[in-house]
């Protein structure tokens, strides 16, 4: 069997990856038009960082794993085509701000029916609004010849970034749409899961009607969003009261029906997925005629706004209500820890919102490139004669960011932050020193005993 993978970003390369470590008897090419990428994936830095990646990719790689930019001979070898593109949020036209962008997928499609000469299994693997499917199948089966039959199948992904490794190894869940009323599509998704079936024990694998598959993904999304929304909510109350999150999220936690993850109080939700996603959701229901749920799922994304401008905020109004020309450490950029992703990162919107109140900002993050954070906070790195810009400093050293500084905000939950030497950090700082931690994951008794001023959301 051959597989064949549209886009290899962050899910379609270790997803695919996965599959070949896997499967060592099918042949898994993944194809992108981004030639960079498709280096990157061939060489020893892998475009992705995720904690045992490089194992599963090396193992694979060269063996029955590929990476080109021929997509056309990958379409045209595969059995089952992955079609793995970006689905971001639209930024024009109807549905500008909140409806996906199907522009990539529905060039894969146009791609996917010119260049098969046989009848293919086409998956969607990119998160989509629940209907695309007819599009895609309209699409293909206006584009090809005669006698050529594509079974478009549901595969959403639900791996996280950090764990995408750990969760695609044992996942809750494999999910599979298709058309279950028609024996050819019965036998799609039969196909595909045997597929999974090579590591993943049967009773893993749901198999549902095509709508249901593509509305989970976007629910699921939505649901965990709305946990972290829904304890962010309580955090600002919590301030309010003495009362403590931390506290508050394991006492609630602790009933079975809530269960304790996904209630981790913080500067607000970042990532690629969750605010698109509820976006997409939202623009679904205003569609179809139901504007009460639309609000319903809105507030998520309303909610999680307020939490970050609440952070940044705080640190202006704490530091005697002006930051201009003051020096604010910024501990982690990237969305959540063990991951080089900055999409949609809190850090950059506090970050921006202190640059508007003329701050200079001191970034630190073990895994982000210099160019990513100047690129996200909207700044060049030097001004046209060459100097260095003055209001964003990138530190290899956390101890560099801190130096001089008259806050500290921990915006990413990176392990390494909570062992650091905040005694020599105290002593670099403007007195009094204050900390801000927007992940609550530092020891803020003895933060107080060392001397800093701590604001820990939710009140700890
Ligand atoms: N990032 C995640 O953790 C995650 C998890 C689950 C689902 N998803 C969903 O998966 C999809 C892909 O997300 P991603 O994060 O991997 O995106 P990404 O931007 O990292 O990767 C998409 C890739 O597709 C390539 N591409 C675009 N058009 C192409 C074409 N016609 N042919 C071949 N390649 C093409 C791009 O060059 C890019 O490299 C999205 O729908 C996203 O919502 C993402
Ligand atoms: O209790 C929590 C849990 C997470 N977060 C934040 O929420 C964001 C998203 O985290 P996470 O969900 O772990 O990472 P993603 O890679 O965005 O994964 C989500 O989005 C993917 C893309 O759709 C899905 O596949 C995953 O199942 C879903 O968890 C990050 O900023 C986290 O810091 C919190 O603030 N508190």
């Amino acid at each position: 069997m051959k597989i064949c993978c549209l886009g290899a970003g962050y899910v379609g390369g270790p997803t695919m990856a996965m599959i070949a470590y896997k499967c060592s008897d099918i042949t898994v090419t993944v194809a992108d038009i981004n030639e960079a990428r498709i280096n990157a994936w061939n060489s020893d830095e892998l475009p992705v960082f995720e904690p045992g990646l490089d194992d599963v990719v090396k193992a694979a790689r060269g063996r029955n794993l590929f990476f080109t930019t021929d997509k056309v001979t990958a379409i045209k070898e595969a059995d089952i085509i992955f079609v793995s593109v970006g689905t971001p949020t639209k930024t024009y036209g109807a549905g500008a701000g909140k409806a996906a962008d199907l522009k990539y997928i529905e060039l894969c499609a146009r791609d996917i029916a010119e260049h098969s000469d046989r009848s293919k299994i086409v998956v969607e693997k990119s998160t989509l609004p629940v209907r695309t499917a007819q599009g895609l199948k309209t699409v293909l089966s206006a584009n090809t010849r005669e006698g050529i039959d594509f079974q478009v199948l549901s595969n959403p992904e639900f791996l996280a970034e950090g764990t995408a490794i750990e969760d695609l190894e044992n996942p809750d869940r494999v999910l599979i749409g298709g058309e279950e009323e028609t024996e050819a599509g019965r036998a799609a998704i039969e196909t595909l899961a045997k597929v999974y079936e090579y590591w993943v024990p049967r009773e893993n694998i749901i198999t549902t009607n095509l709508w249901s598959s593509e509305l989970s993904k976007l629910v699921a999304n939505a649901f965990l969003a709305q946990r972290i929304s829904s304890i962010n909510s309580i955090s600002a109350l919590c301030e309010r009261t003495g009362a403590n999150v931390d506290q508050v999220a394991y006492a609630i936690g602790r009933d079975s029906r809530i269960g304790p993850k996904f209630l981790k109080a913080s500067v607000g939700f970042g990532g690629s997925c969750f605010q698109k996603d509820i976006l997409n959701l939202v623009y679904l229901c205003e569609y179809f005629g139901l504007p009460d749920v639309a609000a319903y799922w809105e507030q998520v994304i309303i909610m999680n706004d307020w939490q970050k401008s609440r952070f940044s905020q705080k640190i202006v109004t704490t530091l005697f209500n002006t930051v201009n020309g003051k020096r604010i450490a910024m501990l982690g950029f990237a969305f959540k820890k063990d991951t080089n992703d900055t999409r949609e990162t809190a850090a950059m919107y506090v970050g921006r919102d202190l640059l508007d109140e003329q701050a200079v900002l001191a970034v630190h993050d073990p895994k982000v490139s210099r160019e990513q954070i100047f690129k996200d906070l909207k700044e060049s790195e030097t001004d046209a004669e060459g100097n260095p810009n003055p209001l964003v400093d990138i530190c290899d050293d956390p101890y560099e960011a801190a130096k001089g500084a008259h806050g500290l905000a921990v915006m990413t939950e990176w392990d390494s932050f909570k062992d650091l030497d905040y005694k020599k950090i105290y002593e670099g700082m403007y007195k009094p020193a204050f900390i801000f931690d927007g992940r609550n994951i530092l020891d803020h008794e003895a933060l107080r005993e060392i001397g800093f001023e701590v604001f820990a959301i939710g009140g700890k």
